[in-house]
Parts: C-alpha cells; sequence; structure tokens
C-alpha cells in the first residue's frame, strides 16, 4: 500500500483544515484501489503457481507422470506467464508513447516556410549595412487574433548600438525573431542593405547574425567547444580573441579551464560566466549584426557590469540591437526606439528620450 502524504500527517499537532482533508479525499481513494488491485493481482499469481504445483505433483505421484517433463512443462508456463504479464503492465505507456510518437514524426514532417537548409535566396553583401522596418505588419500564425506589430517603421545605420524598449507585450522580442527570419511578416518588409530579408538565402544571413538571449544554450561538453560551437573549425588564436573580448576572465585566470565540461546547460557556471560564453561564440563568428534579448536581464549587478564592458568593447564596428528593460544598460545607445502596442511611439538618444516626458520617461521612472 502506498503511503498516504497529507498535511495533516507531517504534524500531528497541527489541526487539519478542511481544504486539505478534501484535498487528500481523492488520493485516499485512489491509494485504496490501487492497494486493493495490487493486492488481487499477487494473491491471484499466487493461487496460480499453487494450483499448478499441485497439480504437477498428483500427476507425478498419482498418473505416473515423467517428473521431468512435468516440471520443464510447468516452468515454461510460469516463466511464459510471467513474461506476457511484464509485457501487458506496458499496454497503457504504449498509447501515450504512440501519440507522443505521432507528435514528433508530425513536427518532423512539417515543412518549414523559411528552410534554412535550401540553396536558394540570393547570397550577396549586405549592401549599406542598414536595417529597415518599412510598414512592417505581423502576427504569430497560430495566433492571427493578436496583432503584434501595427505598421512598424524604423531605420538602424550600420554600426549602431541601438536598443529596443518597450512595455512588456509590446512587441520588441518578435522583431528581434523577425531578424533572425524564424517568421516573416504578413505585412511590409525587413529591408537589409536595400534587399527584401526575404530574398537573401536563410543560411548565409543567420551567419551575418550573432544572438546572446536571456538564457544562453549551453552544453555539457567542454567550454572550449561551447564557444566553438557554430564554427568549430576556429582557430585557438581566433577562440582566444573572441574570449578577450568577450571579456572572459574566468578562463584567463584558470578559474575554469578550457577542456573543463561545464555541466547540463552550463550548470558548472554562474549567470555571468554564462552569458560571456555566450557573447564569445556569437562574437566568434564575427556576424555583422549582434542581437541581445535581455542578455543582462537575469544577472547582478556586477555580473552585468562585466557583460555591459564586454559588450562595449565587442561591439565596435558591428551593428547591435539590444532590446532591455534595465534601463541604464542602454544609457550609451547611439538610437534607442520606445515601442507600444506594435509601434515604434518614440526615438532619440537617451538624454533626448528622458526630457521629452513621455513613454520612455515613465518606463524609465519605473526602473529606478
Ligand atoms: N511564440 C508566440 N506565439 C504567439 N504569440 C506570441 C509569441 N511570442 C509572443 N507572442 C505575443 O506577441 C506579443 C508581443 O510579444 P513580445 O515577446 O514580442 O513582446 P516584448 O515586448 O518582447 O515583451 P517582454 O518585454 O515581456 O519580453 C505578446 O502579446 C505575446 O503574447
Amino acid at each position: 500500500m502506498l503511503p498516504l502524504m497529507c498535511p495533516q500527517d507531517v504534524d500531528p499537532k497541527t489541526k487539519p483544515q478542511r481544504s486539505d482533508e478534501r484535498d487528500c479525499a481523492p488520493q485516499a481513494r485512489k491509494s485504496w484501489k490501487l492497494g486493493l488491485s495490487l493486492g488481487l493481482n499477487m494473491s491471484l499469481i499466487q493461487a496460480i503457481y499453487l494450483a499448478g504445483f499441485g497439480m504437477s505433483a498428483a500427476c507425478i505421484q498419482y498418473w505416473n507422470f515423467n517428473a521431468h517433463e512435468v516440471l520443464l512443462t510447468l516452468f515454461c508456463v510460469v516463466f511464459g506467464v510471467m513474461s506476457v504479464s511484464s509485457i501487458v503492465q506496458y499496454i497503457p505507456d504504449s498509447a501515450s508513447g504512440h501519440h507522443s510518437a505521432m507528435e514528433v514524426f508530425r513536427l518532423i514532417d512539417q515543412v518549414s516556410k523559411i528552410d534554412a537548409t535550401k540553396p536558394t535566396g540570393r547570397i550577396e553583401s549586405i549592401g549599406d549595412g542598414s536595417i529597415h522596418f518599412q510598414n512592417v505588419h505581423f502576427w504569430y500564425p497560430h495566433r492571427p487574433e493578436v496583432r503584434v506589430l501595427k505598421k512598424l517603421n524604423f531605420t538602424i545605420q550600420k554600426g549602431q548600438a541601438v536598443a529596443l524598449v518597450g512595455f512588456s507585450g509590446s512587441g520588441k522580442s518578435t522583431v528581434i525573431q523577425l531578424l533572425q527570419r524564424f517568421y516573416d511578416p504578413q505585412g511590409g518588409a525587413i529591408r537589409v542593405g536595400g534587399q527584401d530579408l526575404r530574398d537573401l538565402n536563410v543560411a548565409w544571413w543567420r551567419k551575418q547574425v550573432g544572438m546572446v538571449g536571456q538564457e544562453p544554450v549551453l552544453f555539457d561538453v567542454s567550454l572550449e567547444e561551447n564557444v566553438k560551437y557554430g564554427y568549430p573549425e576556429a582557430t585557438d588564436a581566433q577562440v582566444r580573441d573572441a574570449a578577450q573580448a568577450a571579456n572572459m576572465d574566468y578562463v584567463f585566470s584558470g578559474a575554469v579551464k578550457w577542456t573543463d565540461r561545464i555541466g547540463l546547460r552550463g550548470e558548472k557556471l554562474s549567470g555571468g560566466q554564462k552569458q560571456r560564453c555566450a557573447i564569445a561564440r556569437a562574437l566568434l563568428r564575427r556576424p555583422q549584426f549582434m542581437l541581445l534579448d535581455e542578455a543582462t536581464s537575469a544577472l547582478d549587478s556586477t555580473s552585468e557590469r562585466l557583460v555591459q564592458q564586454a559588450m562595449q568593447e565587442a561591439r565596435v564596428g558591428k551593428t547591435t540591437i539590444t532590446v532591455a528593460h534595465r534601463l541604464s544598460t542602454i544609457q550609451n545607445s547611439d538610437k534607442i526606439f520606445v515601442m507600444s502596442n506594435g509601434k515604434v511611439v518614440e526615438a532619440g538618444t537617451y538624454h533626448e528620450l528622458i526630457h521629452m516626458d513621455g513613454n520612455f520617461a515613465k518606463l524609465a521612472a519605473r526602473s529606478l
């Protein structure tokens, strides 16, 4: 019988609440049923064994059956029944396994509209390197009732450090996803160096973009392999340069070695160390565009300062688009776009926007 763990069992002095009793009642009924069915099951098996051995003994003693053959037959039947019963207990799981497998195959068979493996699309230079969102309308295909971007317009020049800010749900992360071409806009166009993003080769374009998100995707392999992920042919000197640019001081001081495995999802590293590893990985490919989506939001102020410092040095010569809630992290941006309800409602430098006394000033007041 399974033990019943109810709050009142933990501390007998505690007077049980009525709601706790109600919570435990279905569990108690379930445990009783489970115990009873297990007990009956075991009794039935033992009764069958008893009958089998009794019959075998009778066959040998009274009807002169060959003992060797009787025992052989008996054990064949016993082990056969045990095997069948152990298979039968998995029948309910096979139904859910079948359902899960169908889901996995459905996903595998799904043809993506934006296929990075296709050799189609232009592979060229990025022109003047500007990014222009031109009357972009967008909604997530499985949620058409929520119009996320509504006639979004903004331009980013090559080499600029730009920040996207705004209240939660205003569409900032969606802009970052569109830039990586996870989706295409339903209306308007995103132009890179004057060319429609849809006309560029997907794999080539994604190589031009480095992305650091809030929770970097790290693997349980060595620190070096994690940094080289996406560019395994990088030389040692290139890896060192990227690490230096990303301020990975913990590897230069020897606190973590290049060969150390960093655990599942990088659990052996601190938040700041993980983030700087992700920045080094992004920089190693020398992307022309860096996308930072809340890259420092989960960090304490010391780690954040280190990551910020790393980004300041690493962003030179690159176009950087940062999504941030902590406005202190974007003070040095060349331009800040304030988004509200899928549109840009204000644009300017930090000081210009603060003095406008609009949405940005409200956000700044909240983040104090
Ligand atoms: N994968 C998705 N599928 C469907 N709807 C989504 C998806 N991701 C975001 N949305 C919706 O799109 C809208 C904009 O979300 P988005 O994440 O771009 O906003 P945000 O400004 O980045 O918000 P936050 O600051 O909270 O991260 C929200 O209404 C959100 O519910």
